[in-house]
């Protein structure tokens, strides 16, 4: 009979000779070693008490791409130059289902990065709950200053190579950063030209009016705030009244600010990649959907109408900002240790991750020793994805659910998430650790179906 101490070494041991294989294998990929570290941090009692997960060899297996495509993306521009980017599809697991998971279109965007991004969205996806599996995809394309011409013939030439690898049942993309859905119907429509008929359920966040749901747009952000608003009630805590500060001011961040607001919160700040704009009195989210979905402005315009407002260069600072709650939903690896410091020496009480790794490992520990409210982003921004899957049982079923339908499921399964992280946490020794909470029921519901389905 080996001993409780012999079981930790045993898992201690594993975890370590993982990373160590994982880093040997991806040497310069930051991003992703970032996100496995965080995972393998959480896992070690899991290993613990489960030695079939290490006989299995799970975590060599659930590190390694099922798939990684690459591809040319050539295109001309409005002036008849061409340009060529790449295109990327990580295929990352498919032990739940179909992969799913949102497509970016940033200058940044390379080989970790996507990876990371399909890694994390292997637990996010399995904390949700649907049968989805999990990929992400991209290409280092900038669509800033691009004429709506030139989005369309990259878009279409980006869809052209990526449709021989997609399918409802294979892998069903949807939007993120620098896709919504413009960008979505004119891959929807290359997809089916190519294809030669109409498969709804190939991509999800469409038009609500040409085959999308209801909710989709505004899912990601309410359910960050669901989530966030169900941590603070288990802890004596609601919006109302509390200071927010929001990073960005795109799709997640703009529909986080609009349901802060609506449970009675005064959103303070909001930011784009070139700065960010402070207006005490709360900013007005009216506002904002007008300048970012309809007339594609940057955010100092908004002190144009709102002269009350401030605009201040260098959108880092605006973790400077006192705040009782910081919603991170630009970008990742927006709070640093430094960041993290000043939020919590300005009384910050909560954060919620509504952006894909916006903290890095060292802040969330910073946050978590010193006792403020962590709701991390697998769990808190899994609703978007949610209502893709709800988008995806729509179209196999050719009905549409109401926005309020949609809206309650959302709620419900945001609620369900975070009764899971945190009976995770309890569980596995760390109550109230929710990060560790949502790495752990992810990967437990992951790591199940790949004992079911074998070595493979
Ligand atoms: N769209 C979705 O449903 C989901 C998105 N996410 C994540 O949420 C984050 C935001 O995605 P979306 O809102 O879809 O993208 P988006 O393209 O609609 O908006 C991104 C926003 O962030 C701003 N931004 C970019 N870099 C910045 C920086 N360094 N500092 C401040 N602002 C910056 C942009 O100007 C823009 O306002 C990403 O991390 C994405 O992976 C996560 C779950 C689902
Ligand atoms: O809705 C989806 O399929 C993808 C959402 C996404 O990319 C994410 O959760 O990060």
């Amino acid at each position: 009979m080996e001993t409780i101490q012999e079981h930790r070494n045993r898992a201690n041991d594993y975890v370590h000779e993982v990373y160590e294989l994982v880093k040997k294998r991806n040497p310069d990929e930051k991003e992703f070693l970032q996100a496995t570290r965080e995972i393998f941090d959480s896992l070690r009692p899991v290993f613990a008490k489960h030695p079939e997960y290490i006989r299995n060899g799970i975590l060599e297996r659930i590190t390694e791409p099922e798939r990684i495509i690459s591809f040319r993306v050539a295109w001309e521009d409005d002036k008849g130059k061409v340009h060529v980017n790449r295109g990327f599809r990580v295929q990352f697991n498919s032990d739940l289902g179909p992969y799913k998971g949102g497509i970016r279109f940033h200058p940044s965007v390379n080989n970790s990065i996507m990876k990371f991004l399909a890694f994390e969205q292997i637990f996010k996806n399995a904390l949700t709950g649907q049968p989805i599996g999990a990929g992400k995809g991209g290409s280092d394309f900038d669509p800033k200053g691009k004429s709506e011409r030139e989005i369309m013939r990259f878009t279409q030439s980006f869809m052209t190579e990526l449709s021989k690898h997609i399918g409802p049942d294979v892998d069903v993309p949807a939007g993120d950063i620098g896709v919504g859905k413009r960008e979505i119907g004119y891959m929807f429509g290359q997809y089916n030209r190519l294809k030669g008929g109409y498969e709804a359920g190939v991509l999800t966040g469409k038009d609500p009016n040409h085959g999308g749901s209801l909710g989709r747009k505004e899912a990601t952000g309410y359910g960050t705030v669901y989530f966030v608003d169900e941590m603070l009630k288990e802890n004596g805590l609601s919006f109302k009244g509390l200071k927010v500060v929001v990073s960005g001011s795109g799709n997640v961040s703009t529909y986080a600010i609009e349901k802060a607001q609506q449970l009675g919160a005064i959103v303070i700040a909001c930011s784009d990649s070139g700065g960010f704009i402070y207006d005490k009195k709360g900013i007005n989210v009216e506002t904002i959907k007008r300048l970012k979905e309809v007339e594609n402005k940057r955010i100092w315009e908004y002190t144009k109408e709102h002269p009350e407002a401030e605009y201040h260069e260098d959108c880092s600072r605006i973790w400077s900002i006192p705040c009782d709650i910081a919603l991170p939903c630009a970008t990742q690896n927006e709070i640093d240790e430094i960041a993290a410091h000043i939020l919590i020496a300005n009384g910050l009480k909560a954060i919620g991750e509504g952006a894909n790794m916006p903290c890095n490992n060292e802040a969330i520990n910073i946050f978590i020793e010193n006792g403020v409210l962590f709701a991390p982003a697998k769990a808190a921004n899994a609703g978007g994805v949610a209502v893709s899957a709800m988008e995806m049982s729509q179209n196999s079923m050719r009905l549409g659910w109401t926005a309020e339908e949609v809206d309650e499921r959302l709620k419900t399964v945001m609620i369900s998430i975070y009764n899971s992280c945190k009976d995770a946490a309890e569980r596995f020794g760390k109550p109230g650790n929710l990060a560790m909470g949502a790495n752990i029921a992810g990967f437990l519901k992951v790591a199940d179906a790949m004992v079911a389905h074998g070595i493979r």
